[in-house]
Protein backbone atom coordinates (compact mmCIF):
# COMPACT_ATOMS: atom_id res chain seq x y z
CA UNK A 1 0.00 0.00 0.00
CA UNK A 2 1.12 3.67 -1.14
CA UNK A 3 0.60 6.95 0.27
CA UNK A 4 0.68 10.15 -1.18
CA UNK A 5 0.09 13.58 -0.04
CA UNK A 6 0.03 16.49 -2.10
CA UNK A 7 0.73 19.46 -0.33
CA UNK A 8 -1.86 22.09 -0.17
CA UNK A 9 0.87 24.67 -1.39
CA UNK A 10 0.80 23.13 -4.67
CA UNK A 11 -3.03 22.70 -5.11
CA UNK A 12 -3.78 26.10 -3.93
CA UNK A 13 -2.57 29.34 -3.77
CA UNK A 14 -1.90 28.64 0.06
CA UNK A 15 -1.77 32.81 1.33
CA UNK A 16 -5.17 32.80 -0.17
CA UNK A 17 -8.92 32.16 1.50
CA UNK A 18 -9.97 28.39 -0.24
CA UNK A 19 -8.41 29.77 -3.13
CA UNK A 20 -7.61 26.30 -5.48
CA UNK A 21 -5.65 25.49 -8.09
CA UNK A 22 -8.21 23.75 -10.46
CA UNK A 23 -5.30 23.45 -12.80
CA UNK A 24 -3.12 21.64 -10.36
CA UNK A 25 -5.46 19.16 -9.47
CA UNK A 26 -6.32 18.17 -13.12
CA UNK A 27 -3.04 17.10 -13.57
CA UNK A 28 -2.63 14.92 -10.71
CA UNK A 29 -6.17 13.39 -11.72
CA UNK A 30 -4.87 13.24 -15.25
CA UNK A 31 -1.48 11.30 -14.17
CA UNK A 32 -3.09 9.16 -11.47
CA UNK A 33 -5.87 8.26 -14.72
CA UNK A 34 -2.86 7.17 -16.35
CA UNK A 35 -1.60 4.86 -13.96
CA UNK A 36 -5.06 3.50 -12.59
CA UNK A 37 -4.52 -0.22 -13.62
CA UNK A 38 -1.57 -0.29 -11.78
CA UNK A 39 -2.55 2.35 -8.38
CA UNK A 40 -6.03 0.82 -8.08
CA UNK A 41 -6.18 -0.75 -4.82
CA UNK A 42 -2.55 0.30 -3.93
CA UNK A 43 -3.31 3.59 -2.83
CA UNK A 44 -4.72 5.97 -0.44
CA UNK A 45 -4.52 10.20 -1.59
CA UNK A 46 -4.84 12.61 0.84
CA UNK A 47 -4.87 16.76 0.09
CA UNK A 48 -3.25 19.31 2.16
CA UNK A 49 -5.29 21.99 3.78
CA UNK A 50 -3.38 25.11 1.81
CA UNK A 51 -6.05 27.96 2.06
CA UNK A 52 -8.91 26.21 3.10
CA UNK A 53 -6.98 24.00 6.09
CA UNK A 54 -5.03 26.97 7.10
CA UNK A 55 -7.12 30.15 6.38
CA UNK A 56 -10.74 28.87 7.58
CA UNK A 57 -9.32 28.15 11.58
CA UNK A 58 -7.82 31.65 11.28
CA UNK A 59 -11.07 33.41 9.90
CA UNK A 60 -13.88 31.57 12.44
CA UNK A 61 -11.22 31.38 15.76
CA UNK A 62 -11.02 27.78 15.62
CA UNK A 63 -7.19 27.31 15.26
CA UNK A 64 -7.73 26.15 19.25
CA UNK A 65 -10.96 25.33 21.10
CA UNK A 66 -9.39 28.18 23.81
CA UNK A 67 -9.94 31.05 21.56
CA UNK A 68 -13.16 33.08 21.68
CA UNK A 69 -14.85 30.43 18.81
CA UNK A 70 -18.78 31.03 17.91
CA UNK A 71 -21.41 27.97 18.20
CA UNK A 72 -22.43 28.77 14.98
CA UNK A 73 -19.14 28.55 13.24
CA UNK A 74 -18.35 25.68 14.74
CA UNK A 75 -19.24 23.73 11.70
CA UNK A 76 -17.12 26.32 9.23
CA UNK A 77 -13.53 24.28 9.14
CA UNK A 78 -15.58 20.52 8.27
CA UNK A 79 -18.08 22.78 5.83
CA UNK A 80 -15.11 24.17 3.76
CA UNK A 81 -12.63 20.76 4.14
CA UNK A 82 -14.95 19.06 2.90
CA UNK A 83 -15.97 21.66 -0.16
CA UNK A 84 -12.70 21.03 -1.00
CA UNK A 85 -12.48 17.47 -0.78
CA UNK A 86 -15.87 17.15 -2.98
CA UNK A 87 -13.80 19.72 -5.73
CA UNK A 88 -10.84 17.34 -5.86
CA UNK A 89 -13.38 14.11 -6.11
CA UNK A 90 -15.25 16.05 -8.63
CA UNK A 91 -12.20 16.48 -10.98
CA UNK A 92 -10.50 13.49 -10.12
CA UNK A 93 -13.97 11.64 -11.88
CA UNK A 94 -13.94 13.92 -14.16
CA UNK A 95 -10.79 12.92 -15.56
CA UNK A 96 -11.66 9.03 -14.86
CA UNK A 97 -10.25 8.49 -11.62
CA UNK A 98 -13.15 6.59 -9.51
CA UNK A 99 -12.93 8.27 -5.86
CA UNK A 100 -14.39 8.30 -2.39
CA UNK A 101 -13.62 11.20 -0.28
CA UNK A 102 -13.45 10.88 3.81
CA UNK A 103 -14.39 13.32 6.31
CA UNK A 104 -12.34 13.14 8.88
CA UNK A 105 -13.63 14.17 12.17
CA UNK A 106 -16.57 11.31 11.47
CA UNK A 107 -13.64 8.28 12.05
CA UNK A 108 -11.50 9.59 14.15
CA UNK A 109 -11.30 11.24 18.12
CA UNK A 110 -8.62 13.05 19.60
CA UNK A 111 -6.73 12.99 23.24
CA UNK A 112 -4.83 16.20 23.49
CA UNK A 113 -4.30 16.09 19.52
CA UNK A 114 -3.21 12.91 19.77
CA UNK A 115 -5.24 10.11 17.44
CA UNK A 116 -6.97 7.90 20.17
CA UNK A 117 -9.89 5.91 18.31
CA UNK A 118 -10.10 5.90 14.58
CA UNK A 119 -12.59 3.46 12.54
CA UNK A 120 -10.63 2.52 9.22
CA UNK A 121 -12.70 -0.37 8.42
CA UNK A 122 -14.57 1.60 5.30
CA UNK A 123 -11.07 2.58 3.45
CA UNK A 124 -10.60 -0.65 3.47
CA UNK A 125 -13.66 -1.29 1.72
CA UNK A 126 -13.02 1.50 -0.30
CA UNK A 127 -9.86 -0.06 -1.37
CA UNK A 128 -11.42 -3.24 -2.52
CA UNK A 129 -13.65 -1.78 -4.63
CA UNK A 130 -11.00 -0.59 -6.79
CA UNK A 131 -12.17 3.02 -5.82
CA UNK A 132 -9.59 5.91 -4.76
CA UNK A 133 -9.79 6.67 -0.92
CA UNK A 134 -9.09 10.60 -0.34
CA UNK A 135 -8.71 12.13 2.68
CA UNK A 136 -7.68 15.50 4.17
CA UNK A 137 -6.95 17.16 7.53
CA UNK A 138 -10.05 18.37 9.94
CA UNK A 139 -11.36 19.96 12.81
CA UNK A 140 -11.47 17.18 15.26
CA UNK A 141 -13.05 16.20 18.47
CA UNK A 142 -10.73 16.15 21.41
CA UNK A 143 -11.55 14.39 25.04
CA UNK A 144 -9.19 17.16 26.99
CA UNK A 145 -9.26 19.91 24.26
CA UNK A 146 -12.82 19.80 22.77
CA UNK A 147 -12.07 20.23 19.65
CA UNK A 148 -8.56 20.58 17.80
CA UNK A 149 -7.04 21.16 14.24
CA UNK A 150 -5.51 17.62 13.10
CA UNK A 151 -3.19 18.21 10.04
CA UNK A 152 -3.32 15.72 6.53
CA UNK A 153 0.24 15.37 7.66
CA UNK A 154 -1.00 13.07 10.51
CA UNK A 155 -3.43 11.31 8.38
CA UNK A 156 -1.07 8.72 7.51
CA UNK A 157 -0.20 7.42 10.72
CA UNK A 158 -3.92 6.36 11.11
CA UNK A 159 -3.43 3.59 8.91
CA UNK A 160 -0.15 2.23 10.04
CA UNK A 161 -1.21 -0.39 12.40
CA UNK A 162 -4.06 -1.88 10.15
CA UNK A 163 -2.41 -1.77 6.20
CA UNK A 164 1.68 -3.14 5.49
CA UNK A 165 2.52 0.50 4.19
CA UNK A 166 5.21 0.36 1.90
CA UNK A 167 5.47 4.36 1.20
CA UNK A 168 4.43 7.18 1.92
CA UNK A 169 5.07 10.09 -0.24
CA UNK A 170 4.77 14.10 0.52
CA UNK A 171 4.95 15.81 -2.63
CA UNK A 172 5.23 19.77 -1.23
CA UNK A 173 6.25 23.39 -2.91
CA UNK A 174 10.30 22.72 -1.73
CA UNK A 175 12.89 20.13 -3.52
CA UNK A 176 12.80 18.25 0.36
CA UNK A 177 14.22 18.81 3.64
CA UNK A 178 16.84 22.02 3.07
CA UNK A 179 19.57 23.01 5.52
CA UNK A 180 20.04 26.67 5.22
CA UNK A 181 23.53 28.16 5.65
CA UNK A 182 24.23 30.52 8.72
CA UNK A 183 23.23 33.44 6.97
CA UNK A 184 20.25 31.80 5.22
CA UNK A 185 20.95 32.25 2.28
CA UNK A 186 22.63 29.17 0.81
CA UNK A 187 20.62 25.95 1.39
CA UNK A 188 21.56 22.30 0.37
CA UNK A 189 19.49 19.34 0.19
CA UNK A 190 19.26 16.79 2.76
CA UNK A 191 19.05 13.88 0.59
CA UNK A 192 18.39 10.84 3.74
CA UNK A 193 17.35 10.85 6.96
CA UNK A 194 18.28 7.82 8.99
CA UNK A 195 17.99 6.66 12.80
CA UNK A 196 22.18 8.27 13.32
CA UNK A 197 20.97 11.67 11.34
CA UNK A 198 17.47 12.03 12.40
CA UNK A 199 17.72 14.63 15.49
CA UNK A 200 19.69 16.65 13.58
CA UNK A 201 17.88 16.94 10.65
CA UNK A 202 15.04 18.20 12.85
CA UNK A 203 16.79 21.03 14.06
CA UNK A 204 16.42 22.20 10.50
CA UNK A 205 13.22 22.15 9.83
CA UNK A 206 10.54 24.71 10.94
CA UNK A 207 7.16 26.36 10.28
CA UNK A 208 5.91 26.90 6.38
CA UNK A 209 6.74 30.73 5.06
CA UNK A 210 3.13 30.97 3.75
CA UNK A 211 0.15 30.69 5.83
CA UNK A 212 -0.11 27.43 7.76
CA UNK A 213 -1.09 26.72 11.16
CA UNK A 214 0.10 23.28 11.56
CA UNK A 215 3.68 23.23 11.53
CA UNK A 216 5.14 23.09 8.17
CA UNK A 217 8.17 21.02 7.42
CA UNK A 218 8.78 20.14 11.12
CA UNK A 219 5.71 18.67 11.66
CA UNK A 220 5.54 16.81 8.23
CA UNK A 221 9.29 15.53 9.38
CA UNK A 222 7.93 13.95 12.69
CA UNK A 223 5.14 12.34 11.44
CA UNK A 224 7.69 10.39 8.73
CA UNK A 225 9.80 9.70 11.63
CA UNK A 226 6.96 7.95 13.25
CA UNK A 227 6.35 5.97 10.50
CA UNK A 228 10.18 5.07 10.08
CA UNK A 229 10.05 3.58 13.08
CA UNK A 230 7.41 1.48 12.11
CA UNK A 231 9.13 0.03 9.16
CA UNK A 232 7.93 2.48 6.52
CA UNK A 233 9.50 4.33 3.87
CA UNK A 234 9.24 8.28 3.57
CA UNK A 235 9.78 10.54 0.88
CA UNK A 236 9.27 14.65 1.06
CA UNK A 237 9.94 15.48 -2.49
CA UNK A 238 9.10 18.83 -5.09
CA UNK A 239 5.84 18.28 -7.02
CA UNK A 240 5.45 21.18 -8.69
CA UNK A 241 5.55 19.03 -11.43
CA UNK A 242 2.88 16.00 -11.02
CA UNK A 243 5.16 13.42 -13.34
CA UNK A 244 7.06 13.45 -10.15
CA UNK A 245 4.80 11.50 -8.35
CA UNK A 246 5.24 8.24 -10.06
CA UNK A 247 9.52 8.27 -9.63
CA UNK A 248 8.66 9.62 -5.80
CA UNK A 249 6.39 6.16 -5.12
CA UNK A 250 7.95 3.27 -7.11
CA UNK A 251 11.84 5.04 -7.12
CA UNK A 252 14.37 3.00 -5.02
CA UNK A 253 16.07 6.35 -4.70
CA UNK A 254 13.76 8.88 -4.87
CA UNK A 255 14.80 12.49 -6.01
CA UNK A 256 14.33 14.42 -2.60
CA UNK A 257 14.77 13.62 1.19
CA UNK A 258 14.39 9.73 1.53
CA UNK A 259 13.87 8.73 5.14
CA UNK A 260 14.69 5.39 5.49
CA UNK A 261 13.37 2.94 8.06
CA UNK A 262 15.14 1.29 11.13
CA UNK A 263 12.80 -1.64 11.55
CA UNK A 264 11.94 -4.10 9.24
CA UNK A 265 8.50 -3.83 7.81
CA UNK A 266 7.81 -7.58 6.80
CA UNK A 267 8.73 -8.55 10.61
CA UNK A 268 7.57 -5.84 12.26
CA UNK A 269 5.91 -6.99 15.00
CA UNK A 270 4.59 -4.24 18.45
CA UNK A 271 7.35 -5.56 20.27
CA UNK A 272 9.90 -5.29 17.67
CA UNK A 273 9.64 -1.66 17.16
CA UNK A 274 12.83 -0.41 18.25
CA UNK A 275 11.59 3.39 19.33
CA UNK A 276 14.04 6.31 19.36
CA UNK A 277 11.91 9.11 18.02
CA UNK A 278 8.34 9.26 19.64
CA UNK A 279 5.43 6.02 19.54
N1 LIG B 1 14.32 22.73 6.52
C1 LIG B 1 13.33 23.04 5.67
N2 LIG B 1 13.41 22.63 4.38
C2 LIG B 1 12.45 22.92 3.50
N3 LIG B 1 11.32 23.63 3.80
C3 LIG B 1 11.18 24.06 5.07
C4 LIG B 1 12.17 23.77 6.06
N4 LIG B 1 11.76 24.31 7.23
C5 LIG B 1 10.58 24.90 7.00
N5 LIG B 1 10.21 24.76 5.70
C6 LIG B 1 8.97 25.30 5.12
O1 LIG B 1 8.03 24.24 4.99
C7 LIG B 1 7.23 24.50 3.82
C8 LIG B 1 6.50 23.24 3.40
O2 LIG B 1 5.52 22.91 4.37
P1 LIG B 1 3.98 23.24 4.15
O3 LIG B 1 3.22 22.64 5.29
O4 LIG B 1 3.77 24.69 3.88
O5 LIG B 1 3.69 22.49 2.79
P2 LIG B 1 2.49 21.66 2.21
O6 LIG B 1 2.45 20.34 2.88
O7 LIG B 1 2.70 21.67 0.76
O8 LIG B 1 1.19 22.48 2.58
P3 LIG B 1 -0.13 21.99 3.39
O9 LIG B 1 0.32 21.83 4.84
O10 LIG B 1 -1.07 23.11 3.20
O11 LIG B 1 -0.56 20.71 2.80
C9 LIG B 1 8.24 25.04 2.83
O12 LIG B 1 7.64 25.79 1.79
C10 LIG B 1 9.13 25.92 3.74
O13 LIG B 1 8.61 27.24 3.82
C1 LIG C 1 -6.72 20.76 6.98
C2 LIG C 1 -6.74 21.29 8.13
C3 LIG C 1 -7.98 21.33 8.88
C4 LIG C 1 -5.60 21.89 8.83
C5 LIG C 1 -4.40 22.22 7.99
O1 LIG C 1 -3.98 21.10 7.33
P1 LIG C 1 -2.61 20.87 6.59
O2 LIG C 1 -2.16 22.16 5.98
O3 LIG C 1 -2.93 19.90 5.57
O4 LIG C 1 -1.67 20.43 7.63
Amino acid sequence: MYVVKIGGSLLTNKDGYCAPNREMVRQYASLIAKEWDRLSGNLILIVGGGSYGNAVPIRYNLKDASLPWREQDLSMMTVKMFEWLSLVTEIFREEGVPCYPFQTSGYVITDDKHPLRYFIEPVQHVLETNVLPVFSGDLVFDLSRKFTIFSSDNIPELFVERMRLTRVVMMTDVEGVMRFDQDGHERTLIPTVTKENFREVLLCTGPSRKQDITGGMKNKLEALLRLAERGVEGVITSGSDPEALLPALFDERPAGTFIRPWVNNMRRQKADVDCVFGM
